[in-house]
This record gives C-alpha cells, structure tokens and sequence, in this order.
C-alpha cells in the first residue's frame, strides 16, 4: 500500500489560547477508507481543513503524494485531492447536471476547453453515479440526494486517488447514506484511491469505513480498524455511555 497523504506532529491553534489539533500524525494509504469521528468541536472540520491546504499557520508537515501540502499551487492541489465541504454549494441556476459533472476537469482544461476524453469521462461517470437519465434536467430542479450525487461524481471527474469529504452524510437520509457509500466504493475500486471523511454517525463509520481515527480535543483517541474500536473508546471520545449496539455488527441495522 503506497502512503497518499502522510501527516506528521501537526499542531494548530486559531487562537494562541487553545490548541485546536495537538501534535497528531497519521498516514492514509492507497484503497483505505478512513473515518474520522469525534464529538463536536473535537477538531474534524479543522484537521480536514489542514489536509486540503484551505489552513495555514500549523506546526508540523503534511505530505500528499510525495510533496509537501505548501508546494502545491492551488490547481496543482486541485488535481490531485477531491475535496468536497460541508457548507451548502452556490451553483449557477443555467447549470444542468452534466454541466456540473464537467466542471470536476476544470482543473485539468488545456487553453480553457475540455477534450474528448474528459466527456467520454462524463458519460462513464454519469451511468456509474446512476445520473444517466438526468444528466440535461436543471440542477436545481433535482433532490437533495441527487444532488449530493452529483457532487460526489463531480468529485470522481478528477480520477484521483485521494478523496477528502467533510461530514457528507450529514444530511442525507438512511437511503442515500447507502448509497453515498455504495458511490466510494467505485473510487475505493477502481481508482484504488484513498478516502477520508469526517462523520458523526458512529454506526455507519463502522459499518463502511475500513479504519477509524477518534479524535478527541484535537489528540487521537483511536487510530485502527473500525471493527476494533471499543465502546470504552467511543463513551471517552462523545464523554456519553455508547452502548452496545453501536460496536456490533450492523448488518441487521441496514
Ligand atoms: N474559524 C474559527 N475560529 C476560531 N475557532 C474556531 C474556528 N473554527 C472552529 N473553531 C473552534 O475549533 C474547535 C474545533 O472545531 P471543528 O469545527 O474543527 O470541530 P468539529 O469536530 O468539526 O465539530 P462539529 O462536529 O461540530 O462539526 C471548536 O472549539 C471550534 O469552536
């Protein structure tokens, strides 16, 4: 397995009174998808933030792909992490979903154009996102979760293999959490690619993500395989009793 981002004794404070993430270090690897859950304020959006270069001003080093985070020119970085936030998405009203899809090559366009290849790009991606039938409907005129499909095979236009997300199945319901998942695991496969993403649901973190790092007032708490973590772990990490349910197996539950 090949390290894709390499995290290594990152501190960092937005004021000079609290430490937001305190020294942690990490690796993420190739074909592993990595979870990171913590109550709030335990430092998820800012540690996410970090990783995607949008924060300054920490001490320590983060690596992606072989290269120090501060080397990478914005559309350097842009080409190689998928980054999709947890704020809502401002899109132009004209935009259809294809039109939207596309954009994901933007950071990858020769004189401002698109080529052949990126809309045989599209098409593959739209049938894998099951967006195929939707693809000249209007942006706006689509569901909450079809939308967030779209953002997700925008996020798959790139053909990277580090995917960063920050809380994205917050607003979906049971059916499109699944298939939300269901979607990784296409860039898990066949891009073999790295995915992190900071989640709030202690169930689903277990059931689809291969690892989990549990941050608990910006220190990892837990840094392993999801089907170890202990309920011990998760009642320190959300200060509450987790019970039972939550560690066992799941499958019953979806
Ligand atoms: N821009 C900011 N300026 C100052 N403090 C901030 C800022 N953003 C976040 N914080 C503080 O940093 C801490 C960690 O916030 P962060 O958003 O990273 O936590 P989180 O784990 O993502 O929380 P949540 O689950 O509620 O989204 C919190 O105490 C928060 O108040």
């Amino acid at each position: 397995m090949n390290d894709v981002c390499i995290v290594e004794n990152l501190s960092f404070s937005y004021s000079p009174s609290k430490r937001i993430i305190d020294r942690l270090s990490f690796k993420i690897s190739n074909g592993e998808i990595v979870g990171i859950l913590g109550k709030n304020g335990s430092g998820k959006t800012t540690l996410i933030n970090l990783m995607t270069g949008f924060l300054k001003n920490y001490s320590g080093s983060i690596t992606i792909k072989g290269k120090d985070i501060e080397d990478y020119s914005l559309k350097e970085r842009a080409r190689v992490v998928s980054y999709i936030q947890q704020s809502r998405l401002s899109i132009p009203d004209y935009y259809s979903v294809e039109d939207f899809v596309l954009e994901g090559r933007r950071p990858f366009r020769k004189f401002g154009f698109y080529t052949e290849k990126d809309y045989e790009l599209l098409e593959k991606v739209l049938e894998q996102c099951s967006l195929g039938s939707y693809k000249t409907q209007h942006i706006n005129e689509i569901s909450g979760g079809e939308l967030q499909r779209c953002v997700f095979a925008k996020a798959l236009m790139k053909q990277c293999d580090l995917f960063i997300f920050d809380e994205p199945t917050s607003a979906m319901d049971i059916k499109y959490q699944k298939e939300f998942f269901e979607l990784l695991s296409i860039a898990k496969q066949e891009l073999n690619a790295a995915i992190v993403l900071s989640i709030h649901d202690i169930n689903l973190s277990i059931k689809y993500c291969d690892r989990l790092i549990v941050l608990n007032s910006g220190k990892i708490l837990y840094d392993g395989k999801s089907k170890f973590v202990t309920k011990e772990i998760l009642s320190a990490a959300f200060d509450t009793l987790v019970s039972e349910e939550c560690t066992a197996p799941l499958h019953f539950y979806y």
